[in-house]
């Protein structure tokens, strides 16, 4: 390089003297470096990423003093009979068979050892210890080899699981998971990925065989000084990780402190380790020093016995000092090690107080899945749903027409997940104007504005914390908290209104719209990294008319709920399955109270509806035209459709095709496709995703009465 040559050219000053002297010594290697290559070592990996990777770092340290050679076990190896040395890369037989296959019996086989590169490791360090992390390669062997590299360098503060091609992943158990480079085993999105690349080759090994095939021992000297600076820069992080955990310690101890309700710890002999100010004001507060003692000197000790001696004891109601408790104890362990328990003293009276509360400002869900009523398969298919993406933390959109059960379907999403004994808030955004919705969703400082209430306000999202926000109208919201609620939605922190300071929340989003936010995103009337982010878990909740079987049931239950029975005259019902039902169930229920309230007779007739729905039934009577059909077989598929109709079941093209009262006429799958399309375009049939299949429309069935097919 330049500086080089000048440096050459002009040893002046003393600094360029002894770069120079660095520089000379290093050509002088370099010279030394390109001698000829007498030697041959073998490489032999299990795969081709992990013998990229090991080449290079053989390549690095041998040549030229000696030529290095690599195969994947699963290619052909010729015959290797003069070479020096052979490495494997793992202690599987099956690749110590191959290698021994290829080389003479004098050559020397060893396995490589391998280590992380020590930087990686940092990600480790801040695991929480105790925490279970699988981890990944592509064999049992391999990943038992990582978990052994782990332990031996001391990394031993998490429960390593081996996991390798074949093993399962239970969604909710793993927080993190341990890969080398590619992950072996597709993972669920939620899992934190830790990444400690390709294992490095111990410097003994490259050593050891670089004496025997003639690595100079300058060479070896300056290799082995980088490897010591590697090393003593993990012995300083690891003294950080030490202080580290001495601080959690502290934190923890004030935690406990700061935890409203009594918390007591024993070990396994009954000596009290830890107990916070509020148990020692309960249960023993004339005695100093307390940690140390037995827990016989605690008052009441003989209520708290078994929960200090017994593993898997049952939380119980004990009363202590006119209050009601529920405590309930937890045995501690280490491995299979017993280290004692810890005990926990919840207030009963406060608890009642908090859900009085809690209920009072509506923050509770109060519908489960079990309310929402309907047996057609549309509906069938979105509980079933609803169900399963209830056990995810992820967001959820729930979109559909105004009164489809949106709302419903968000407590019901709340009481099915693991977050069900935590609060339910619920805001409708199209409700309040912007500043107002502002401030509800994200709290404000004192005086963030004028009339704002002294010593501000926690916001929803703080008010939701543990439990689930319901965000209703969510296409509603303006541009401006449309970028704060992406904020929350990236980061899980919200910033109140007039604050600087950073609040985490933990709280599961579900929003609702009947809003079509694509087309709001193309119109750039919503933000579409915001869309995204909201619709993780996208549930679309199908229109009443799209599932006009569940409409006698939905009746029989609004009117259960008020203790009414009444008799419906099959021209309502007719008039039922034929409306647009625009207002859903929601317009159901009011026309049913309507016609309960106005109705005189025990059996409810046309007369007793409200007048816009008979109106516009008979406007469309005028205006309808019979469809224009080919032929019989037209009437032949709607009557098929009709009968799956009837017995509250789908039904795909190939079935159709397939059915019997079809199969005379021989369609194939795509003349089918194509009829179909036809009748769809008359508003006969309706065809749904490809899992909903198709299914007949009311105007389909009126075309089979007029036809008198049914
Ligand atoms: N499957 C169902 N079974 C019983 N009642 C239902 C069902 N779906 C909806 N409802 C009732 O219909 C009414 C409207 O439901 P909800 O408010 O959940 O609809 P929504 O989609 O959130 O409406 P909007 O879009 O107007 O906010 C409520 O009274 C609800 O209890």
């Amino acid at each position: 390089s330049l500086s080089f040559l000048s440096i050459q050219a002009n040893p002046s000053d003393d600094t360029q003297a002894l770069c120079y002297h660095e520089i000379t010594k290093h050509s002088r290697l370099f010279e030394q470096r390109r001698c000829s290559m007498d030697h041959t070592i073998v490489l032999i990996a299990k795969g081709t990423d992990t013998l990229g990777f090991l080449l290079k770092e053989l390549r690095a340290y041998f040549e030229p003093y000696c030529k290095v050679i690599g195969y994947a076990s699963h290619e052909h190896i010729p015959d290797l009979r003069g070479v020096d040395h052979v490495f494997i890369t793992t202690k599987s037989p099956e690749l110590y068979t191959i290698a021994r296959q290829a080389v003479a019996d004098s050559v020397p086989i060893t396995v490589l050892n391998r280590f992380f590169e020590l930087r990686k490791m940092k990600a480790l360090m801040q695991i929480p210890p105790g925490t279970t992390v699988p981890v990944m390669n592509n064999s049992p062997v391999s990943a038992q080899e990582v978990i052994q590299n782990l332990l031996e360098a001391n990394v031993d503060h998490l429960k390593y699981v081996p996991f390798h091609p074949g093993c399962t992943f239970d969604d909710l158990e793993f927080q993190y998971a341990i890969i080398m480079s590619v992950p072996d085993v597709p993972l669920p999105p939620h899992v934190e990925v830790i990444d400690l690349g390709f294992r490095k080759i111990s410097i003994h090994d490259l050593i050891d065989t670089g004496r025997k095939v003639g690595v100079p021992s300058e060479w070896e000297r300056e290799y082995l000084s980088a490897f010591i600076v590697e090393m003593s820069e993990l012995a300083k992080m690891l003294g950080t990780s030490y202080a580290e955990v001495q601080k959690l310690n502290s934190q923890l101890q004030s935690t406990f402190q700061a935890v409203k309700d009594p918390v007591i710890a024993c070990n396994e002999q009954g000596f009290i380790t830890f107990i916070n100010d509020v148990a020692v004001e309960l249960f023993c507060p004339q005695v100093s020093s307390i940690v140390g003692q037995p827990y016989t000197v605690l008052k009441e000790h003989s209520l708290l016995r078994p929960f200090f001696e017994q593993e898997d004891q049952e939380d119980a109601l004990v009363s202590i000092d006119h209050k009601q408790f529920i405590v309930s104890s937890q045995s501690i362990r280490r491995s299979h090690e017993h280290l004692g328990f810890v005990c926990t003293l919840k207030d009963v009276t406060e608890i009642q107080r908090l859900r009085t509360t809690l209920t009072l400002r509506g923050h509770t869900a109060t519908y489960s899945f079990s309310d929402i009523k309907g047996q057609s398969q549309p509906l069938l298919q979105v509980i079933e749903l609803g169900k399963k993406m209830a056990k995810n933390n992820q967001t959820i959109l729930l979109t559909g027409e105004n009164g489809t059960g949106k709302e419903l379907f968000a407590h019901a999403i709340h009481q099915h997940s693991l977050r069900k004994n935590g609060p339910f808030v619920a805001i409708n955004c199209a409700s309040l104007p912007e500043n107002l919705l502002e401030s509800e969703l994200f709290g404000y400082e004192d005086g963030a504005f004028t009339g704002a209430r002294k010593g501000g306000k926690p916001g929803l999202f703080e008010q939701a914390d543990g439990g689930t926000i319901f965000l209703d109208e969510v296409g509603d919201i303006s541009g401006a908290i449309q970028v704060k609620l992406l904020r929350v939605l990236q980061e899980k922190q919200v910033i109140r209104v007039g604050g600087t300071g950073i609040l985490s929340v933990d709280c599961r989003i579900i929003a609702a719209t009947n809003r079509d936010l694509e087309d709001a995103v193309s119109q750039g009337s919503f933000r579409e990294d915001l869309f995204y982010r909201l619709a993780v878990l996208p549930i679309q909740i199908p229109a009443l008319r799209e599932r006009i079987s569940d409409i006698p049931l939905l009746i029989d239950e609004h009117l259960e709920q008020q203790s009414i029975r009444k008799a419906w005259s099959p021209e309502v019902m007719e008039l039922f399955y034929r409306h647009d039902w625009r207002g859903n169930i929601r317009e159901l229920k009011n026309i049913v109270d309507y016609a309960i309230t106005v109705s005189e007779h025990p059996v409810i007739g046309i007369q007793d509806l409200p007048k816009r729905l008979t109106d516009s039934l008979f406007q469309k009577q005028q205006t309808a035209t019979i469809p224009h059909l080919d032929d019989n077989r037209d009437l032949d598929i709607l009557y098929c459709l009709h009968q799956y109709y009837v017995s509250n079941k789908s039904v795909g093209r190939y079935q159709l095709a397939h059915s019997p009262e079809l199969q005379s006429v021989g369609w194939t799958e795509s003349a089918l496709r194509h009829r179909l399309k036809l009748l769809e375009q008359q508003g006969l049939v309706r065809s749904g995703t490809t899992r909903q299949g198709t299914s007949i429309t009311p105007a389909g069935i009126e075309l089979l009465r007029k036809h008198g097919r049914i």
